[in-house]
């Protein structure tokens, strides 16, 4: 069990000048709090956090301090999630992708990814991507134009997944900058009277790294060489809240923050169920919205989650900076239980098994031999049914390798289906 990571990031001001009687944030440590101009502190306004990033933190500080340790532990197989949250033109995009001179967390997490893989030399690795965005409530395929409306699904093999996503496989970092320049030009931007570049949509990048021992063990050591390890990484820039009065937002605009501000308030509501304690939260609204059934995982689920609030820092925002502390306030109390999903294959299941028979057969000995055959053959008949699971799983994996050199032999004809591909629960 593990509390998700949360982090204030104040964008650079763009005020003028400062009035006498103007408010401001006071960053002592991890601490913001609300002063008079005079630097006498307004009591009730004071809030900590994992980190806190002043306006001239880069993007490669917070990545280093708050999202790295995510990012190297979806290479060993755990799922992670990093999202920016915070008010229209807080800095949620730049801090996701960057500039030219300070790239962001997704750029530094791709190059970090493809570092790590080729570091570690006893493994092999499949990495995919998929990048989608979810848009007046409807989630469309950013990689692939005519996939729009994708339906949320989910099964006891798959868990929670978009059917008809379009993954790709990628082997360098530059494949994949590829793929997200692509679903960029794709994506919903739009000008505000806040941001001349606004996000009209929630957007997921998506990696799912996928990983197993070059060389299986031959001996009886099945600890963990024949597990195949899947995990997934969202990276995700979250459409900021907005006040109409202040985007001067009308038609298509207003309608796009309606359905903004909608899911953000569900996501706040996910946020709150999940820090308070015992029976309050039973019920957990993860299905009223799509942002949050596709990041039900993510929120006090099996993953390792940082959330980076972005704040601005004027006096004319102070109420949506409070709003997003008190936001951050909760999530800081949301406990997630990460681990790392391992698939065994049907020749591990078995190795494990046999293993565990001859180890119960040592531990018995010398007791009474009826006891011993009792376990025994309740240790068989579960290896028996364990068997039948793998013929199960063998053939599907067999449909799978069909499939997947059907596609291999139509790429490039123009008749290729997008490939669908799904997370394996482990077992
Ligand atoms: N830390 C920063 N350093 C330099 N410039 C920044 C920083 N944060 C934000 N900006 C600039 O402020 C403007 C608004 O930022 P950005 O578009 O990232 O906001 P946003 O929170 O994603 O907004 P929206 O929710 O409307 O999409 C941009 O011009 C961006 O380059």
């Amino acid at each position: 069990m593990e509390k998700i990571s949360v982090a204030v990031r104040f964008r650079p001001s763009t005020a003028q000048n400062h009035l006498p009687d103007d408010r401001h944030w006071r960053i002592d440590d991890n601490r913001i709090s609300l002063h008079r101009s005079l630097g006498t502190p307004i009591s009730s306004v004071s809030f900590a956090f994992d980190h806190v990033f002043d306006q001239s933190s880069t993007n490669g500080t917070l990545y280093n301090q708050l999202t790295k340790p995510i990012i190297d532990a979806a290479v060993h197989g755990f799922n992670g999630t990093a999202f920016a949250y915070g008010q229209t033109s807080s800095g949620k995009t730049f801090t996701m992708n960057g500039s030219q001179e300070d790239p962001g967390i997704i750029h530094l997490a791709v190059k970090d990814i493809f570092h790590s893989t080729q570091m570690i030399t006893d493994r092999e690795f499949l990495i995919r991507v998929s990048y989608m965005e979810i848009y007046n409530e409807e989630i469309n395929d950013l990689l692939s134009l005519g996939s729009q409306k994708l339906p949320i699904h989910e099964s006891l093999e798959r868990g929670i997944f978009v059917a008809g996503l379009r993954e790709e496989i990628v082997n360098t970092a530059e494949q994949v900058f590829e793929l997200i320049k692509l679903g960029e030009a794709n994506r919903h931007f739009g000008e505000t009277n806040m941001n001349a570049r606004s996000s009209r949509s929630h957007t997921i990048f998506r990696m799912v790294i996928e990983s197993s021992i070059k060389e299986p063990m031959s001996s009886g050591d099945v600890s963990n060489a024949d597990a195949i390890r899947v995990s997934v990484l969202n990276l995700v820039d979250l459409a900021g809240s907005e006040r109409i009065a202040k985007t001067g937002a009308g038609g298509v605009r207003l309608k796009e923050g309606k359905h903004i501000n909608k899911s953000l308030m569900i996501l706040g509501n996910v946020i709150n169920k999940l820090s308070e304690s015992g029976r309050q939260r039973a019920h957990i609204p993860y299905r009223d919205s799509k942002l949050t059934r596709i990041l039900q995982p993510a929120l006090g689920g099996n993953a390792k989650t940082s959330i980076i609030c972005t704040v601005a820092p004027e006096e004319v925002h102070v109420e949506e900076t409070r709003g997003t502390l008190q936001f951050a306030s909760r999530a800081k109390r949301v406990t997630n239980c990460a681990q790392v999903n391992e698939i065994l294959t049907d020749a591990a299941l078995l190795k494990r098994q046999k293993l565990e028979i001859e180890e119960l057969r040592t531990k018995l000995q010398g007791q009474h031999s009826e006891v011993l055959e009792q376990v025994i053959l309740k240790q068989r008949n579960d290896m028996h049914k364990s068997e039948l699971e793998c013929e199960k799983l063998a053939m599907e994996l067999e449909e799978k390798k069909i499939s997947r050199s059907t596609r291999a032999a139509l790429k490039g004809t123009g008749k290729e289906d997008q490939r669908t591909y799904y997370v394996c629960q482990s077992r």
